[in-house]
């Protein structure tokens, strides 16, 4: 039988920018739930403004934005909060509550205007200090953890909000190769054991190669979408950096200085 693809967001001829200033157009993708995608691309060619224009967090110039076909638009900040979850790159604002506490504000859009945990809430606590890594950890203050273990506690507090689709910008920014790697794997598990559709921007383009389902290259122009192995072949990433710098080796995946 052949098996039913269900879209989980759907980005259709979107321009981005503020006001006048137009930073990205020609946007388009499709992800389903299940997938990992990278939104990839040079300093300044507007990844963050696209995550941002996902999240609602700003306008969107034009074009449509689709979660399981609905306009972005059209959802209440309620409903919104149930179909997608945010983890931006500036710290919280709550880093003097606990590990738990933290991950705890992940269940807001369900609990009652008492924040009262119920028991649904509290499996999907443990649930999310169970897949990060986080049960020894939950009862220390979020201002005492490095960045590797901040970040982990902010993607746990997305995952905890039990939304389909997740969006990210940089989690993998200040931290060393072995901890980006964790979370890229915690990530891709996320997305692939949970069914959650997780979208995150990075500069990690050789790590994004090896473990996302999809990357979205952002390039000024037609910004190309697709597998990682399709995009190699179609030489997208050759012509991602100028290439008196640094070339790309198809056979390998990666990144050489050019001599
Ligand atoms: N609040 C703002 N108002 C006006 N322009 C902005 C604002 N924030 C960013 N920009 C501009 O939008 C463009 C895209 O910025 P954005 O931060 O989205 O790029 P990026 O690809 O995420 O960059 P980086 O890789 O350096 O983080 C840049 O030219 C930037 O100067």
């Amino acid at each position: 039988m052949e098996k039913r693809v269900q879209k989980s967001l759907s980005v259709c001829n979107l321009s981005i920018g503020y006001g006048k200033n137009l930073v990205g157009e020609h946007i388009n993708f499709d992800l389903e739930l299940g997938t990992l995608c990278a939104i990839v691309g040079i300093n300044g060619i507007g990844k963050s403004t696209l995550l941002r224009t996902m999240g609602k967090f700003q306008f969107k110039l034009s074009g449509n934005i689709k979660l399981h076909d609905k306009e972005l638009d059209l959802y209440s900040p309620l409903d919104l909060s149930k179909k997608l979850s945010v983890v931006l790159t500036e710290p919280p604002a709550s880093k003097n509550l606990t590990v738990l506490e933290l991950i705890a504000l992940g269940r807001q859009p369900y609990t009652n205007w008492l924040s009262t945990l119920s028991p649904e809430d509290e499996k999907h606590i443990q649930i999310s200090l169970d897949a990060f890594l986080l049960n020894d950890l939950k009862h220390r203050k979020c201002h005492e953890l490095s960045d590797g273990q901040l970040q982990r506690v902010l993607i746990a507090r997305a995952m905890a909000q039990d939304t389909p689709i997740i969006l990210l910008d940089e989690p993998t920014t200040h931290l060393d190769l072995y901890h980006k790697v964790q979370i890229l794997k915690m990530l891709q598990q996320l997305a692939h054991d949970q069914q959650k559709t997780v979208l995150f921007t990075t500069h990690e383009i050789e790590l994004a190669i090896q473990l996302c389902d999809k990357i979205l290259i952002l390039d000024g122009n037609n910004n190309p979408f697709g597998a990682p192995c399709e995009l190699i072949e179609q030489n997208h990433f050759e012509k991602l950096f100028p290439s008196e710098m640094v070339q790309f080796d198809a056979k390998t995946g990666s990144f050489k200085i050019t001599k």
